[in-house]
């Protein structure tokens, strides 16, 4: 969506005013360890330009869970462990669920109404009300022949290119966003080039480069806002923006509440009227928009990062590919494709997607929280107004909790005593993921099918080798790996006759199968 170098660490710097105004510390407690200071800059010299969660985690190594760093005034607290993470973001969650504020990339050309961006005030929770009916673990449930059915295009498209390498981005991410737009506004998406995915990559795009880092003062300076317009440029480049937000998300959101059937849109309208809230087509539109936008980079990235373990990682612990496809052929047998109704029986696949989770966290630094309180934590204070980040990439690598080999790709870790290990890739608290349910369904159903059918190998070299490909994922707030290939190849005849009979789902009317979501009453 956006860079997060860009998103994290404009947070280190848009509040370099905020030190003036904040209020003198109430405990005499010293600030959490952190890298050594220069005078005025604090440790905004040592800011990483990238991948900031791989900074921060070395920072967790050396100075422990919770690290204090010092961005021109502006306190920054990053969280090492999942213990830390709970403690503040879950158990003290009142205090800490804000965000911080972005004065151009929020304020302005998002007019306040960005989701992921909102303020923890009244007009969020209104917004974190009417999202969670249709986000809950029910309504996930309601959503799985949807998700069943593109995934078996997605089985369709894959056999097509059996046997050759590909890039495997363009068919996971037509499956996402087929699911994501289908239930949101009733349309399927047939193409990784469908005119509204990609009028949305150009908006998310555009919106990453409002959020770059020391790219407007006024970030850091929020009152140069009260200079007039001409003084101003950022305010017509943010206003361009807002016009073309507008464009991408009040378009689905009317196309959405004409079609014939449910969807998601409808029933946020049906619930807008019907408690009477004042609310602008905009606003409503922003609402389910982004949320739409939030599902379909991280879910698909997520399994992006599935194929690529495949390829990398797939012999390792005794070939967990191997013994998933074994788990697979008993549980589920080679006449029908696996379902989520199979979940209990295959808690290897479960193990598979929890270690995905973990290996790859789509959002290696999560999304930065935000203290308006000054609060106390292990002899440590945290002062007030501080941007608080739980550092996923470190929590996934907490060697006390997870084992020495936390580099590695294990699903074991996830079994027997592992059940208890403390999940991570969602945040915490007050502001986790509403959509974790529907992704996880996403994740097990996808993880399970392709494994059923394909033996997912790297592209190889003229000598026959493995071709090298990069692990460490491009940079921003969706971490993604850089563009890769690989060859999906049939498991089997059985394979062939299953998908090509039963896969192409081009004539099955979605329209019906949305009313079925609003018949099993979930909704009201
Ligand atoms: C593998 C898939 C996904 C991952 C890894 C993921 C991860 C995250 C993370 C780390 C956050 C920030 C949490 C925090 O601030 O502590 C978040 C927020 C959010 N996610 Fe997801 N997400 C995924 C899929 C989805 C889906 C499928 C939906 C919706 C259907 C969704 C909707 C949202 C929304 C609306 C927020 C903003 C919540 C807020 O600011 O309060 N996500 N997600």
């Amino acid at each position: 969506m956006t860079s997060l170098t860009v998103y994290a660490a404009a947070a280190l710097v848009l509040g370099s005013v905020y030190f003036l105004f904040v209020k003198k510390p109430k405990s005499q407690l010293p600030l959490p360890p952190g890298p050594p200071t220069l005078p005025i800059l604090g440790n905004v010299h040592q800011a990483p330009k990238s991948h900031p969660w791989l900074q921060y985690f070395e920072w967790n190594k050396t100075y422990g869970p919770v690290v204090h760093l010092n961005m021109a005034g502006q306190p920054v607290i990053v969280l090492g462990t999942s213990k830390a993470a709970h403690d503040l973001l879950a158990k003290k969650g009142a205090t800490f669920s804000d965000r911080p504020h972005f004065v151009v990339a929020y304020e302005l050309a998002l007019q306040g109404m960005h989701m992921l961006l909102r303020p923890y005030d009244e007009r969020f929770k209104l917004h974190q009300r009417l999202e969670a009916p249709l986000l809950s673990e029910k309504a996930a449930k309601a959503y799985l022949a949807i998700e069943g059915l593109e995934s078996k295009q997605l089985l369709f498209d894959l056999l097509k290119d059996s046997g050759r390498t590909i890039n495997p981005h363009g068919h996971l991410e037509r499956m996402t966003a087929s699911i994501i737009y289908s239930l949101f506004y009733g349309h399927r998406v047939r193409t990784e080039n469908d005119a509204i995915l990609v009028q949305a990559h150009a908006v998310n795009h555009e919106f990453g480069q409002l959020v770059q880092v020391g790219k407007y003062l006024v970030d850091s300076f929020p009152v140069l806002n009260k200079l007039p317009a001409f003084l101003a440029p950022w305010k017509a480049e943010a206003a361009a923006h807002w016009k073309n937000q507008c464009s991408l998300h009040v378009g689905n959101l009317e196309r959405g509440l004409a079609t014939p059937s449910w969807n998601v849109a409808k029933q946020m309208q049906k619930a807008v009227d019907t408690q009477g809230i004042a609310m602008s087509v905009e606003e409503l539109a922003l609402n389910v928009g982004i949320m739409a936008d939030a599902a379909l980079d991280a879910t698909s990235e997520t399994l992006s990062w599935f194929v690529l373990a495949c390829i990398t990682e797939g012999n390792r612990g005794g070939n967990w590919i191997a013994k998933a496809q074994k788990d697979l052929d008993t549980v589920v047998g080679r006449y029908r494709l696996p379902s989520l109704d199979d979940q209990p029986a295959l808690p290897y696949i479960e193990a598979i997607v929890e270690e995905l989770l973990r290996w790859r966290p789509a959002g290696a630094a999560g999304v930065p929280h935000f203290t308006k309180i000054e609060s106390t934590y292990e002899g440590f204070r945290i002062p007030a107004n501080s941007v608080v980040i739980a550092n996923h990439w470190s929590i996934t690598r907490e060697e006390a909790v997870f084992g020495p080999d936390v580099e590695a790709f294990v699903p074991e870790r996830w079994l027997g005593d592992g059940k208890h290990l403390p999940t991570a890739g969602f945040g915490y608290g007050r502001r986790i993921c509403p959509g974790r349910h529907i992704a996880r369904n996403v994740l097990w159903l996808n993880v399970s099918r392709i494994l059923w059918a394909f033996n997912v190998e790297p592209e190889l070299t003229k000598g026959g080798e493995p071709v090298k490909v990069d692990t460490k994922g491009a940079d921003g707030l969706v971490t993604h790996p850089l563009p890769f290939k690989a060859c999906f190849t049939a498991r089997g005849d059985w394979v062939g006759d299953i998908v090509t009979t039963g896969c192409d789902t081009w004539s099955v009317n979605c329209d019906e199968m949305l009313d079925d979501i609003q018949s099993t009453g979930v909704f009201k």
